[in-house]
């Protein structure tokens, strides 16, 4: 076990580079499993989300080769062996597993997800859409049992609006017979970026990016090679780092228009962005005085949800009082408790954070209790007076890619160190 240490005050300058996105990442690698030939996927990001399913597809009998940030999978000798526990569980996405394992098998055993513990986070709207698809489901010891005869298309209406329940439909459509429609989808980049996928392994998808996704099956899928989109949820925090910590600092390979929500945002505390679309970038240049702002999370075009938690720390920093409320996760606020730890002056009401600034915030040891808060934190330790510890790395790895190294490129004051055996031990027992 590890902590990360941080000597704040330091202004952070120059360029980073983001990864691609974990949230397609851990959708396009399921996705291989639908092909009969070898699949290359270029420019993952290097977090343990993407070795976890990696290594969940050895487990399925893939041949898969992860080389730096570029992964063949070699689907042909896989089999529909059943993952009821185990790594499953380390994170969300193994969900995928369900939809693509039944796309191509027509069943699957695939033990219930993990992930960020962000109040309550139903799989309903998967198990309605593999039900309409024409498989039987059953939740057993806590794995997710499905079987189909076959698979038939359908029309699917989300009752929520949901990017998991949409992709994993996808990925169980691409070869169901007939025409599958899903209404009320999901509109996120990376539901579009799986689409491009399955779409170049030779499925048939229209609409993906939009809130009706139409899917005509296919026999089989072959193999391809794909390029993965940049993490808007990474260049979001380097964003907000830059914006927290003055400095001007370039945040490259970057799709600009998947950040402009935050872009808007920025702005209206009063943060320079200049936007270049033809490199790829964007600059960030930080007012003399951050604004207060409220902040309200929202389904794709909105503000993500994502980024809450980071920009939760931000503000606090900025001149009065504003209000984030986050109405896509009721519980996605543990980070508030450790960044008063920091000295924030911040309270939860509900669904909403309240946020009182301008605070200096001050060195502390801390823990991160998911990944967004885990980047919240990691802000705070950038901002604060003095050293600042942070602990439950496991969820910082599961999506930001050599952060140390990325900051410590930027001029940050951050490295990583082993837990003693003492440290451990308080940590068990609090
Ligand atoms: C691996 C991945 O891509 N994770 C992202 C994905 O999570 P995930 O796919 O889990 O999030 P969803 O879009 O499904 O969830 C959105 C909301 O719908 C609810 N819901 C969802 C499914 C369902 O069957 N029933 C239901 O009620 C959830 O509890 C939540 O309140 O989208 C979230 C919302 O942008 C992001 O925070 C996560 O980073
Ligand atoms: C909530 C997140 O991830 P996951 O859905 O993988 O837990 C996240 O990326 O902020």
């Amino acid at each position: 076990m590890e902590k990360l240490k941080i000597l704040g005050g330091n202004q952070l300058n120059g360029t980073v580079r983001v990864s691609g996105a974990k949230n397609s990442a851990v959708a396009l690698i399921p996705a291989t499993i639908l092909a009969d030939s070898p699949v290359t996927i270029e420019g993952l990001p290097q977090i343990s989300d993407v070795e976890i399913l990696s290594s969940l597809l050895e487990e399925i009998g893939g041949s898969v080769s992860l080389e730096g940030e570029d992964l063949t999978v070699d689907p042909s000798k896989m089999i529909a062996m059943p993952l009821p526990s185990g790594k499953v569980k380390k994170l969300r996405a193994s969900y995928y597993l369900m939809g693509a394992m039944l796309g191509r098998f027509k069943k699957a055993v695939v033990g219930l997800p993990g992930g960020c513990h962000l109040g309550p986070r139903p799989i309903d709207q998967h198990i309605k859409g593999f039900e309409a698809l024409g498989a039987e489901v059953t939740n057993e010891q806590g794995a997710i049992y499905l079987r189909a005869e076959e698979l038939r298309g359908a029309r699917i209406y989300l009752d929520v609006v949901s990017v998991g329940a949409t992709i994993n439909i996808m990925l169980a459509a691409v070869k169901a017979k007939g025409r599958t429609i899903i209404e009320n989808a999901a509109k996120e980049p990376e539901i579009i970026d799986v689409a491009t996928l399955l779409s170049s392994m030779g499925a048939k998808i229209k609409g993906a990016g939009t809130d009706v996704i139409r899917i005509d099956g296919v026999e089989s899928l072959h193999g391809c090679k794909h390029t993965i989109i940049p993490d808007r949820i990474e260049a979001g925090t380097y964003m907000i780092m830059a914006a927290a910590a003055g400095g001007e600092m370039i945040i490259d390979n970057v799709i600009p228009t998947h950040l402009e929500p935050l872009i808007a945002k920025l702005r209206e505390m009063g943060v320079r962005i200049d936007i270049n679309n033809d490199q790829d970038q964007v600059l960030v240049v930080p007012g003399e005085k951050l604004k207060a702002v409220d902040v309200k999370t929202l389904v794709h075009p909105g503000f993500p949800t994502d980024l809450q938690q980071p920009m939760t720390t931000l503000l606090t920093k900025a001149q009065g009082t504003s209000i984030v409320t986050d109405t896509i996760y009721s519980a996605r606020f543990k980070h508030v408790d450790e960044l008063r730890r920091m000295n924030g002056q911040i309270k939860v009401e509900g669904r909403s954070a309240i946020i009182n600034g301008p605070v200096q915030l001050q060195g502390a040891k801390v823990r991160a209790s998911d990944l967004r808060a885990g980047a919240a934190l990691v802000i705070a330790g950038l901002l604060a007076d003095g050293l600042t510890e942070v602990t439950g790395l496991e969820h910082i790895d599961r999506g930001y890619s050599h952060l140390e190294e990325k900051l410590e490129g930027l001029g940050a004051t951050i490295w990583r160190e082993k837990l003693t055996q003492e440290e451990i031990e308080q940590m068990q027992n609090s």
